[in-house]
Protein backbone atom coordinates (compact mmCIF):
# COMPACT_ATOMS: atom_id res chain seq x y z
CA UNK A 1 0.00 0.00 0.00
CA UNK A 2 1.54 3.14 -0.95
CA UNK A 3 1.84 6.06 0.87
CA UNK A 4 0.94 8.72 -1.14
CA UNK A 5 -0.62 11.39 -0.19
CA UNK A 6 -3.50 12.01 -2.86
CA UNK A 7 -5.14 15.56 -3.28
CA UNK A 8 -7.60 14.67 -6.14
CA UNK A 9 -8.73 11.57 -7.18
CA UNK A 10 -9.25 13.04 -10.28
CA UNK A 11 -7.96 16.33 -11.63
CA UNK A 12 -10.50 16.32 -14.75
CA UNK A 13 -13.45 15.78 -12.74
CA UNK A 14 -14.70 12.78 -14.90
CA UNK A 15 -13.97 14.85 -18.15
CA UNK A 16 -11.52 12.55 -19.27
CA UNK A 17 -11.85 9.18 -19.48
CA UNK A 18 -9.87 7.80 -16.78
CA UNK A 19 -8.84 9.54 -13.33
CA UNK A 20 -6.34 11.62 -13.25
CA UNK A 21 -5.55 11.26 -9.38
CA UNK A 22 -3.16 14.15 -7.93
CA UNK A 23 -0.21 13.18 -5.63
CA UNK A 24 1.44 15.82 -3.31
CA UNK A 25 4.05 14.58 -0.44
CA UNK A 26 4.99 17.78 0.28
CA UNK A 27 2.25 20.30 0.46
CA UNK A 28 -1.48 20.91 0.07
CA UNK A 29 -0.95 23.29 -3.02
CA UNK A 30 -3.37 22.51 -5.89
CA UNK A 31 -3.26 24.05 -9.24
CA UNK A 32 -6.01 26.68 -10.05
CA UNK A 33 -7.09 26.61 -13.77
CA UNK A 34 -10.16 25.34 -15.93
CA UNK A 35 -10.24 21.49 -16.83
CA UNK A 36 -11.33 21.36 -20.46
CA UNK A 37 -10.95 19.18 -23.08
CA UNK A 38 -11.37 21.27 -26.16
CA UNK A 39 -9.40 24.89 -27.53
CA UNK A 40 -10.66 28.14 -26.97
CA UNK A 41 -10.19 30.94 -29.52
CA UNK A 42 -9.56 34.64 -28.73
CA UNK A 43 -10.76 37.63 -30.24
CA UNK A 44 -7.96 37.64 -32.30
CA UNK A 45 -8.14 34.40 -34.13
CA UNK A 46 -11.94 35.06 -34.75
CA UNK A 47 -10.83 38.41 -35.75
CA UNK A 48 -8.13 36.74 -38.31
CA UNK A 49 -10.71 34.42 -39.74
CA UNK A 50 -13.38 37.13 -40.54
CA UNK A 51 -11.27 39.20 -42.53
CA UNK A 52 -9.32 37.49 -44.42
CA UNK A 53 -12.27 34.20 -45.34
CA UNK A 54 -15.74 35.99 -44.19
CA UNK A 55 -15.87 34.00 -40.96
CA UNK A 56 -15.66 30.68 -42.66
CA UNK A 57 -12.62 28.66 -41.10
CA UNK A 58 -11.19 27.38 -44.90
CA UNK A 59 -10.84 23.73 -44.53
CA UNK A 60 -9.79 21.23 -47.96
CA UNK A 61 -9.49 17.62 -47.88
CA UNK A 62 -8.32 14.92 -49.75
CA UNK A 63 -10.28 13.12 -52.84
CA UNK A 64 -9.22 9.54 -51.55
CA UNK A 65 -11.70 6.47 -52.25
CA UNK A 66 -12.12 3.45 -50.90
CA UNK A 67 -10.06 0.97 -52.46
CA UNK A 68 -11.89 -2.37 -52.35
CA UNK A 69 -8.70 -4.53 -53.42
CA UNK A 70 -7.09 -3.32 -50.28
CA UNK A 71 -9.76 -2.69 -48.44
CA UNK A 72 -8.41 0.90 -47.15
CA UNK A 73 -9.17 4.29 -47.81
CA UNK A 74 -6.01 6.73 -48.32
CA UNK A 75 -2.71 5.16 -49.67
CA UNK A 76 0.66 7.41 -50.15
CA UNK A 77 -0.80 9.13 -52.92
CA UNK A 78 -3.26 10.47 -50.35
CA UNK A 79 -2.89 15.12 -50.54
CA UNK A 80 -2.72 14.97 -46.83
CA UNK A 81 -0.51 12.15 -46.64
CA UNK A 82 1.79 13.98 -48.89
CA UNK A 83 1.87 17.97 -47.99
CA UNK A 84 2.36 16.37 -44.25
CA UNK A 85 6.54 16.31 -43.12
CA UNK A 86 5.92 13.38 -41.53
CA UNK A 87 4.35 9.10 -41.91
CA UNK A 88 2.24 7.85 -39.18
CA UNK A 89 0.99 4.82 -39.40
CA UNK A 90 -2.22 4.00 -37.19
CA UNK A 91 -1.82 0.51 -36.53
CA UNK A 92 2.42 0.48 -35.94
CA UNK A 93 2.14 3.99 -34.40
CA UNK A 94 5.45 4.76 -36.09
CA UNK A 95 6.43 8.45 -36.83
CA UNK A 96 9.54 7.54 -38.72
CA UNK A 97 12.44 9.67 -37.20
CA UNK A 98 10.70 11.06 -34.60
CA UNK A 99 13.62 13.18 -33.60
CA UNK A 100 14.30 14.61 -36.62
CA UNK A 101 10.85 16.20 -36.86
CA UNK A 102 11.45 19.89 -36.49
CA UNK A 103 8.13 21.39 -34.68
CA UNK A 104 9.08 25.16 -35.70
CA UNK A 105 9.16 24.37 -39.55
CA UNK A 106 6.84 20.85 -40.60
CA UNK A 107 3.89 19.64 -39.93
CA UNK A 108 1.05 16.77 -40.00
CA UNK A 109 -2.23 17.08 -41.76
CA UNK A 110 -4.79 14.61 -40.54
CA UNK A 111 -7.82 13.49 -42.34
CA UNK A 112 -11.00 14.59 -41.04
CA UNK A 113 -14.67 14.66 -42.08
CA UNK A 114 -14.28 17.30 -44.92
CA UNK A 115 -11.64 14.57 -46.45
CA UNK A 116 -13.66 12.34 -48.93
CA UNK A 117 -12.34 9.46 -46.73
CA UNK A 118 -14.55 11.25 -43.70
CA UNK A 119 -11.25 10.81 -41.22
CA UNK A 120 -11.97 6.77 -42.02
CA UNK A 121 -8.70 5.90 -43.14
CA UNK A 122 -7.72 6.45 -39.20
CA UNK A 123 -4.38 8.73 -40.40
CA UNK A 124 -5.29 10.20 -36.99
CA UNK A 125 -2.04 11.54 -34.90
CA UNK A 126 -4.27 13.97 -32.19
CA UNK A 127 -6.00 11.46 -30.00
CA UNK A 128 -9.41 13.51 -29.47
CA UNK A 129 -10.63 14.83 -26.83
CA UNK A 130 -9.72 12.59 -24.16
CA UNK A 131 -6.04 12.00 -22.85
CA UNK A 132 -4.07 8.71 -22.57
CA UNK A 133 -5.37 5.78 -20.52
CA UNK A 134 -3.27 6.28 -16.96
CA UNK A 135 -1.33 9.34 -16.14
CA UNK A 136 -1.69 10.77 -12.77
CA UNK A 137 0.21 13.91 -11.62
CA UNK A 138 2.86 13.95 -9.30
CA UNK A 139 4.31 17.12 -7.62
CA UNK A 140 8.75 17.62 -7.43
CA UNK A 141 9.57 20.11 -4.63
CA UNK A 142 12.28 21.98 -7.44
CA UNK A 143 9.63 21.85 -10.56
CA UNK A 144 6.21 22.13 -9.17
CA UNK A 145 4.03 19.32 -10.75
CA UNK A 146 4.93 16.93 -13.31
CA UNK A 147 2.46 14.37 -15.13
CA UNK A 148 3.63 10.64 -14.65
CA UNK A 149 2.65 7.67 -17.12
CA UNK A 150 1.53 4.61 -15.49
CA UNK A 151 1.40 1.86 -18.38
CA UNK A 152 4.30 1.13 -20.98
CA UNK A 153 4.11 3.27 -24.28
CA UNK A 154 6.14 3.15 -26.69
CA UNK A 155 7.85 5.49 -30.07
CA UNK A 156 5.57 6.96 -31.92
CA UNK A 157 2.42 6.75 -29.82
CA UNK A 158 0.27 9.95 -29.61
CA UNK A 159 -0.43 10.67 -25.78
CA UNK A 160 -2.62 13.90 -25.85
CA UNK A 161 -3.17 17.41 -27.11
CA UNK A 162 -1.95 20.79 -25.83
CA UNK A 163 -4.75 22.55 -25.22
CA UNK A 164 -5.53 25.96 -24.17
CA UNK A 165 -6.83 29.18 -25.23
CA UNK A 166 -5.37 30.23 -29.23
CA UNK A 167 -4.95 33.59 -30.23
CA UNK A 168 -2.50 35.38 -32.65
CA UNK A 169 0.75 36.99 -30.69
CA UNK A 170 0.86 40.86 -30.56
CA UNK A 171 4.03 42.07 -31.66
CA UNK A 172 5.43 43.66 -28.18
CA UNK A 173 3.65 40.83 -26.08
CA UNK A 174 6.00 40.87 -22.73
CA UNK A 175 5.77 38.37 -19.87
CA UNK A 176 5.06 35.07 -21.72
CA UNK A 177 3.00 32.68 -20.10
CA UNK A 178 4.41 29.71 -18.56
CA UNK A 179 1.84 27.60 -20.20
CA UNK A 180 2.62 28.96 -23.40
CA UNK A 181 3.18 27.27 -26.84
CA UNK A 182 4.27 29.50 -29.57
CA UNK A 183 3.75 28.15 -33.27
CA UNK A 184 5.03 29.82 -35.60
CA UNK A 185 2.91 29.08 -39.08
CA UNK A 186 2.70 29.54 -42.82
CA UNK A 187 6.55 30.93 -42.90
CA UNK A 188 6.39 32.39 -40.19
CA UNK A 189 3.68 34.69 -41.29
CA UNK A 190 1.58 34.38 -38.25
CA UNK A 191 2.58 33.54 -34.80
CA UNK A 192 -0.40 31.59 -32.98
CA UNK A 193 -0.22 30.71 -29.01
CA UNK A 194 -1.59 28.26 -26.73
CA UNK A 195 -1.90 29.22 -24.28
CA UNK A 196 -3.00 26.83 -21.29
CA UNK A 197 -2.53 29.51 -17.87
CA UNK A 198 -6.29 30.00 -17.57
CA UNK A 199 -8.11 26.65 -19.03
CA UNK A 200 -6.46 23.54 -20.49
CA UNK A 201 -6.06 19.98 -20.16
CA UNK A 202 -2.97 17.67 -18.41
CA UNK A 203 -0.90 18.61 -20.71
CA UNK A 204 -0.52 21.62 -19.01
CA UNK A 205 1.51 19.99 -16.39
CA UNK A 206 4.01 18.40 -18.50
CA UNK A 207 7.56 19.29 -17.74
CA UNK A 208 10.46 20.56 -19.83
CA UNK A 209 13.46 17.93 -20.27
CA UNK A 210 16.81 18.86 -22.58
CA UNK A 211 15.96 14.71 -22.85
CA UNK A 212 12.49 14.60 -23.22
CA UNK A 213 10.45 11.72 -24.12
CA UNK A 214 7.44 13.44 -25.97
CA UNK A 215 8.02 15.51 -29.38
CA UNK A 216 5.41 18.09 -30.01
CA UNK A 217 4.09 17.92 -33.47
CA UNK A 218 1.96 20.32 -35.62
CA UNK A 219 -1.10 19.34 -36.61
CA UNK A 220 -3.62 20.52 -39.28
CA UNK A 221 -7.12 19.33 -39.88
CA UNK A 222 -6.56 20.56 -43.64
CA UNK A 223 -4.68 21.40 -46.75
CA UNK A 224 -3.04 25.04 -46.27
CA UNK A 225 -4.06 26.85 -49.50
CA UNK A 226 -1.61 29.62 -51.03
CA UNK A 227 -4.13 32.15 -50.64
CA UNK A 228 -6.42 32.03 -47.22
CA UNK A 229 -4.67 31.85 -43.48
CA UNK A 230 -3.46 28.52 -42.51
CA UNK A 231 -5.41 26.37 -40.71
CA UNK A 232 -5.41 26.77 -37.31
CA UNK A 233 -2.38 24.79 -35.56
CA UNK A 234 -3.00 22.27 -32.53
CA UNK A 235 -0.72 20.35 -31.14
CA UNK A 236 0.24 16.49 -30.51
CA UNK A 237 1.77 15.03 -27.87
CA UNK A 238 3.81 11.87 -28.99
CA UNK A 239 6.37 9.42 -27.93
CA UNK A 240 10.00 9.52 -29.06
CA UNK A 241 10.61 6.99 -27.12
CA UNK A 242 9.93 3.52 -25.61
CA UNK A 243 8.75 4.79 -21.79
CA UNK A 244 8.18 2.26 -19.17
CA UNK A 245 5.36 3.28 -16.33
CA UNK A 246 6.59 5.39 -13.65
CA UNK A 247 8.39 7.84 -16.09
CA UNK A 248 7.61 11.35 -15.61
CA UNK A 249 6.50 12.46 -19.39
CA UNK A 250 8.31 15.32 -20.92
CA UNK A 251 8.87 17.33 -23.87
CA UNK A 252 11.35 20.16 -25.13
CA UNK A 253 10.28 23.68 -24.15
CA UNK A 254 12.65 25.08 -27.19
CA UNK A 255 15.89 27.45 -26.29
CA UNK A 256 13.66 30.67 -26.02
CA UNK A 257 11.75 29.41 -23.06
CA UNK A 258 14.40 29.34 -20.24
CA UNK A 259 15.83 32.67 -21.78
CA UNK A 260 12.34 34.19 -21.68
CA UNK A 261 11.33 33.83 -18.19
CA UNK A 262 14.95 33.78 -16.83
CA UNK A 263 14.79 30.55 -15.44
CA UNK A 264 17.11 27.76 -15.04
CA UNK A 265 16.66 24.51 -16.00
CA UNK A 266 16.61 21.36 -13.69
CA UNK A 267 16.10 18.20 -15.83
CA UNK A 268 20.13 17.24 -14.72
CA UNK A 269 20.47 15.62 -18.20
CA UNK A 270 24.09 15.41 -20.04
CA UNK A 271 23.29 17.70 -22.73
CA UNK A 272 21.19 20.17 -20.97
CA UNK A 273 21.61 23.74 -22.75
CA UNK A 274 20.53 25.97 -19.69
CA UNK A 275 21.83 24.13 -16.82
CA UNK A 276 21.16 25.31 -13.02
CA UNK A 277 24.65 25.80 -10.39
CA UNK A 278 24.25 22.47 -8.96
CA UNK A 279 24.42 20.82 -12.27
CA UNK A 280 27.78 19.15 -12.04
CA UNK A 281 26.91 17.78 -8.54
CA UNK A 282 23.38 15.79 -10.10
CA UNK A 283 24.03 15.50 -13.67
CA UNK A 284 23.34 11.70 -14.94
CA UNK A 285 25.68 9.72 -16.44
CA UNK A 286 25.92 8.13 -19.60
CA UNK A 287 25.80 4.41 -19.02
CA UNK A 288 22.56 5.28 -16.69
CA UNK A 289 20.70 6.91 -19.42
CA UNK A 290 21.28 4.21 -22.04
CA UNK A 291 20.62 1.05 -19.52
CA UNK A 292 17.06 2.94 -18.88
CA UNK A 293 16.88 3.44 -22.95
CA UNK A 294 17.47 -0.27 -23.08
CA UNK A 295 15.97 -1.29 -20.55
CA UNK A 296 12.37 0.24 -21.24
CA UNK A 297 12.47 -1.27 -24.87
CA UNK A 298 12.73 -4.76 -23.29
CA UNK A 299 9.89 -3.64 -20.51
CA UNK A 300 7.66 -2.43 -23.65
CA UNK A 301 7.93 -5.75 -25.36
CA UNK A 302 6.83 -8.07 -22.86
CA UNK A 303 4.13 -5.72 -21.83
CA UNK A 304 3.04 -4.90 -25.49
CA UNK A 305 -1.14 -5.97 -25.07
CA UNK A 306 -1.31 -3.23 -22.42
CA UNK A 307 0.66 -0.56 -25.08
CA UNK A 308 -1.90 -1.20 -27.05
CA UNK A 309 -4.55 -0.29 -25.09
CA UNK A 310 -3.56 3.51 -25.34
CA UNK A 311 -4.05 2.91 -29.41
CA UNK A 312 -7.99 1.90 -28.81
CA UNK A 313 -8.48 5.08 -26.70
CA UNK A 314 -7.24 7.08 -29.83
CA UNK A 315 -9.67 5.03 -31.48
CA UNK A 316 -12.59 5.10 -29.42
CA UNK A 317 -11.79 8.83 -29.27
CA UNK A 318 -11.75 9.58 -32.97
CA UNK A 319 -15.68 8.04 -33.55
CA UNK A 320 -17.09 10.73 -31.41
CA UNK A 321 -14.55 13.87 -32.52
CA UNK A 322 -15.30 15.96 -34.53
CA UNK A 323 -14.05 19.36 -33.66
CA UNK A 324 -12.69 19.78 -37.32
CA UNK A 325 -10.43 22.21 -37.97
C1 LIG B 1 4.03 24.27 -18.42
S1 LIG B 1 4.48 24.43 -16.77
C2 LIG B 1 4.71 22.77 -16.28
C3 LIG B 1 3.92 22.44 -15.04
C4 LIG B 1 4.41 23.08 -13.78
N1 LIG B 1 5.47 22.29 -13.20
C5 LIG B 1 3.28 23.27 -12.79
O1 LIG B 1 3.36 22.81 -11.64
O2 LIG B 1 2.28 23.90 -13.15
C6 LIG B 1 6.07 25.09 -16.95
C7 LIG B 1 6.75 25.50 -15.65
O3 LIG B 1 7.19 24.36 -14.89
C8 LIG B 1 8.52 24.53 -14.40
N2 LIG B 1 9.44 23.64 -15.15
C9 LIG B 1 9.09 22.76 -16.08
N3 LIG B 1 10.16 22.08 -16.54
C10 LIG B 1 11.22 22.57 -15.87
C11 LIG B 1 12.62 22.29 -15.92
N4 LIG B 1 13.16 21.36 -16.71
N5 LIG B 1 13.42 23.03 -15.11
C12 LIG B 1 12.92 23.96 -14.27
N6 LIG B 1 11.61 24.27 -14.19
C13 LIG B 1 10.77 23.58 -14.97
C14 LIG B 1 8.86 25.98 -14.69
O4 LIG B 1 8.45 26.76 -13.59
C15 LIG B 1 8.03 26.30 -15.91
O5 LIG B 1 7.78 27.66 -16.06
Amino acid sequence: MSNDRILMKDLSEGKELFPIRVINNYNKYLPGFAYNIGNDFSESVNDEIRKENGGKIPVKGCHCEFDEKTQTWCGPDCECESRSAISFDPKNRIVENPLSYDFYEEFYIECGLHCYCRGKCNRRILPGPHALKKLHLEYFRDKGYGVIVDQPVSTGMPICEYRGLVSIREKDMLNPSHYQEDLLVDNKRIHFIIDAAESGNVSRFINHSCAANLIQICVYSSIPSLRKIPPIPRVALVACRDIRPGTELTFDYGSEYFKDRNLRCLCYELCCFNPADDWALKTKNLRETQNQTRSNKKFNERHFDETKDIQNVIELDSDDDDDDF
